[in-house]
Parts: C-alpha cells; structure tokens; sequence
C-alpha cells in the first residue's frame, strides 16, 4: 500500500509575513519538480519561481526546502515552501497541490503521527511536542522541551532494560536448573535489583500530581462572605477591573476565571459568589458552583471582612488554605497579629486589598504556596493520566513478582513480562492503536 503524500499549512493564520506549506510523502520531490525549474540541494534554502505546472502562471517566489527520509521531520520524503503569507498565495498552492494525483491535505497532527510511525519520535516525547507547542509559561514550556527531546522515554527505557535483564536471569537460572553451581546466585542478585527498580518508579509516581499540574495548571478558588472582598483581591491580581465590585452583598453570582503567569507556573483563578443563605434561584446557584468549585481547588484563599472576623465559612476542600482577614484599613489595629501565623495547610494574613497595604507579603507568601504545589514539576515523568496508569499498573505486577516467592519462578517471570509490556504502553512500542487517534488529534493541522 503506498502512502499518500500529504501536504498543509503549518504556520500561523494568514496574513502573515512568512507562510510555510509542508508537503511530505512519496511524491514530496516529483511534485515540487512540477512546480519549480531547478531542485534545491537537499537541506539547503533556495528561492525559486513557484508556477503552476497546468497554466505556468507564476504563483509566488518562495524559499523551497527538500528533505530526504533520513533528514526529514516525518522520516519520509518531505517539502517546505516559505511563501509569502498572503490568502491567495495560500489559497492557490494548496490548490495546485491538490490536483495532483496521490496528494491531500493533511490531517490534524498527521505530519507528527507519520514520524511516529517511522520511528523518529516515541510517544512521550510526541506528546511533548503536543505541550511545547500549548505551552504558555515558562515552566511548562521546559517541561515540554524535556520530554520532547526524549528524558522520559531513556528513563522508561532503562526500567524496562532492568526488568528484561532480569527475565534472561531467570530463563538462564531455568536453563540450568540441574547444575548445581550455581543455586541462588541469580535469585540474589534480582530481587534486590527489582526491588529499588519498585521505589524508583513509586518515587515518580508519588510527584505525579506535580506534573500534571504544571501541564494543566493549578486552580486557586477564592472563597468566603459576601462582600468580604473576593472580586476585589481577583482584581488586584489581574491588575485590572475584570470582575464588578459593589457594596451590595451577592454582586458576584458566576463563576469568573483568570489565567496567571506566576513565577513561569499557570494558574487558574478563579472567583466566586459569596457563600450565605439565600432565597435567590439565581444567587444560590452561584452558591453551588462556588462550592463544587471549592471542593476541587489545589489552594483556597479564603477572604474574610476583617471588621467581621467572625464570619468564617465551613468548607469541605481538602485544599490548602490562606485566610486573608481583609479590610485592614478599617481596623484602629491589628488584633491578629496575623500576617504569615499558620503551618502549611492554613496561613493567615491580614491586609488592606484597598489600600495595599499587607498586600506584597500576601503576595510573596502566595507565590511560595504556588511553588512548593509545583515543586520540582519540570522534572518529573509523568504529565498525563496515561502516564500514571500504566506506571501504577507496573509496579503492580513488579511487586506481585515480589511476594508470590512461593510461586513457580516462571509465573514471577511472567508477572516481570507484564511489567515490562505496561511501560512499552507509554512510549508506544506496545500496540496501543486505539489511544494513538486521541493522542495526535490534539495538534493542529500542519503538525
Ligand atoms: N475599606 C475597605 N473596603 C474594601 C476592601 N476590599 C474591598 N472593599 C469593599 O468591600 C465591598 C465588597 O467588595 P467585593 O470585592 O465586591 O466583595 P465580594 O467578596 O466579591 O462580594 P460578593 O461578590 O458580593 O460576594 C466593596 O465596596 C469594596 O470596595 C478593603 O480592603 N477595605
Ligand atoms: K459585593
Ligand atoms: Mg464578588
């Protein structure tokens, strides 16, 4: 079956300066020969009159690119045509490409799927493609680059060099079972092996929450009374008037998100309405969501009128807390002597969202509660629910090897050959047909 040879706009929208048609499969060289006079040397930018090869208009002067399988992204034969990015350049390459024969557009991370399928990339580092390119701070941009180039699936792959070492061991042992030199050695020397192998990939699994946290980012719900000054300390943040702040009690009633870039780390925050009882439909609505919301925060900030510090909400979150007495301004003084005072599951300030003032120390010790959530995240293996599945379901089955010691060896061998089979899941060398779809439906056309 011969591929066919697919082609897309893989920069930006139009109009642009710069428009880059990738073309790969293939036809790839004997379609750019139809549109040009003389073939680029191989890797080497040349500009060239692009013409149409029907009614050899001429349709653009472009920078043309070849690529030969070896060298190329997709590890076929590929093209690229930096043309000038105005809608009807674009408009008529592609137009011209798909006349040809055994040539289409291409779809959605489809350039990406084709080097996965000729080995260039494993799946780790695809989907570290996939996060470069969503990539919005500076952390999970490292992130992203460190799986793309490959740390994950090497640390995967020396797990699973382990356990297939461990397997010959074993077979080995087997094969020499009635010899009687060498009783126990190989026992000796695996088990132990096997048994750090267990706490090195428990020890990734226990940052897990940290990785993936930094690929979706974290979500800081503020809470508390109405009117206690939540909108107001949203505002604060963003440093603009994104949510409307009144005297009346109950002004917020919807959910309000804003997207923050904290020290190179993505953040949700979000605000929400007043907690109180109320006979309002639409108000206790706000009510439930901010609750529901709550619930699933990783860091509460929780505000308090401080002329009212009575006024303290029940919340059944299991998140972190910061209690911000607000208002400060109010007060004659501060009878918490609160700033800072808490361990690491509630700490308590006391501060003016109005006046500022108490605010940076709020902020610095915000900022360290953000960190240490992130702790590290850039460095950890696992950015994806798949991840952890297949990691978790690997120890499984290395610790059934483990402790099923009165089991023939060959069935502990078999528990090892699992193992070894979930972490493959991971960087694709185990079938895994039906994750790939959603896997490369997540890049853009062009990708
Ligand atoms: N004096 C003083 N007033 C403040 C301070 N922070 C907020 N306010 C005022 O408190 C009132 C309520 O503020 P909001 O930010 O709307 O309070 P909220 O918690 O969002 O209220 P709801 O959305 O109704 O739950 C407004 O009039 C604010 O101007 C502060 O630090 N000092
Ligand atoms: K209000
Ligand atoms: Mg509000």
């Amino acid at each position: 079956m011969t591929q066919d040879t697919i082609f897309a706009l893989s920069s930006g929208a139009v109009p642009a300066g710069v428009a880059v048609i990738r073309l790969s499969g293939p036809k790839a060289r004997f379609v750019m020969n139809k549109l040009i006079d003389k073939e680029p040397k191989p890797r080497f930018a040349a500009l060239r009159y692009l013409s149409d090869p029907d009614s050899g208009d001429i349709i653009d002067q472009a920078l043309v690119i070849v690529f030969p399988d070896t060298k190329s992204f997709t590890g076929e034969e590929a093209v690229e045509f930096h043309l000038h990015g105005g809608r009807a350049v674009v408009k008529a390459m592609l137009e011209i490409l798909g006349r040809f024969e055994g040539c289409r557009l291409a779809e959605a991370g489809e350039f990406t799927r084709r080097a996965f399928e000729n080995g260039k990339y494993d799946l780790t580092a695809v989907e570290g493609l996939a996060d470069l390119i969503q990539a919005e701070t500076e952390n999970q941009r490292k992130q992203a680059i460190r799986q793309a180039s490959g740390a994950h699936k090497s640390v995967i792959d020396g797990w699973r060099e382990i356990l297939l070492q461990a397997r010959s061991m074993i077979e080995a042992e087997l094969d020499f079972s009635d010899e009687e030199d060498i009783p126990g050695a190989i026992s000796d020397v695996i088990w132990p092996k096997l048994r750090e192998l267990k706490a090195d990939i428990e020890r990734h699994l226990s940052k897990a929450d940290h990785g993936e946290r930094l690929r979706n980012g974290l979500t800081v719900v503020l809470a508390g009374h109405p009117n206690a000054g939540k909108s107001s300390l949203l505002n604060w943040f963003a440093k603009r008037d994104v949510a409307i702040v009144t005297e009346e009690a109950g002004t917020t009633r919807d959910l309000l998100e804003l997207h923050l870039d904290i020290e190179g780390y993505p953040v949700t925050m979000i605000d929400t309405a007043g907690l109180r009882e109320s006979d309002n439909v639409v108000e206790r609505e706000g009510i439930r969501r901010a609750l529901e919301k709550s619930e699933n925060a990783d860091l509460l900030i929780e505000v308090v009128d401080g002329t009212h510090p009575e006024e303290r909400v029940e919340l059944s979150s299991h998140a972190r807390r910061m209690v911000l007495f607000n208002k400060q301004d109010r007060i004659d003084s501060d009878p918490f002597h609160a700033n800072g005072k808490g361990d690491d599951k509630e700490m308590v300030f006391s501060a003016s969202v109005k006046t500022g003032k108490g605010m940076d120390f709020l902020y610095d010790s915000f900022v360290k509660q953000i960190e240490s959530l992130f702790d590290g995240a850039e460095d950890v293996l696992i950015t994806r629910e798949r991840h952890r599945k297949y990691l978790l379901s690997c120890v499984d089955n290395v610790n059934n090897s483990l402790i099923y010691t009165e089991s023939p060896i060959e069935i502990r061998s078999e528990f090892l050959r699992q193992a070894g089979d979930e972490l493959g899941k991971i960087t694709g060398r185990i079938d895994v047909e039906e994750m790939l779809g959603v896997i490369f439906s997540q890049f853009c056309v062009g990708k």
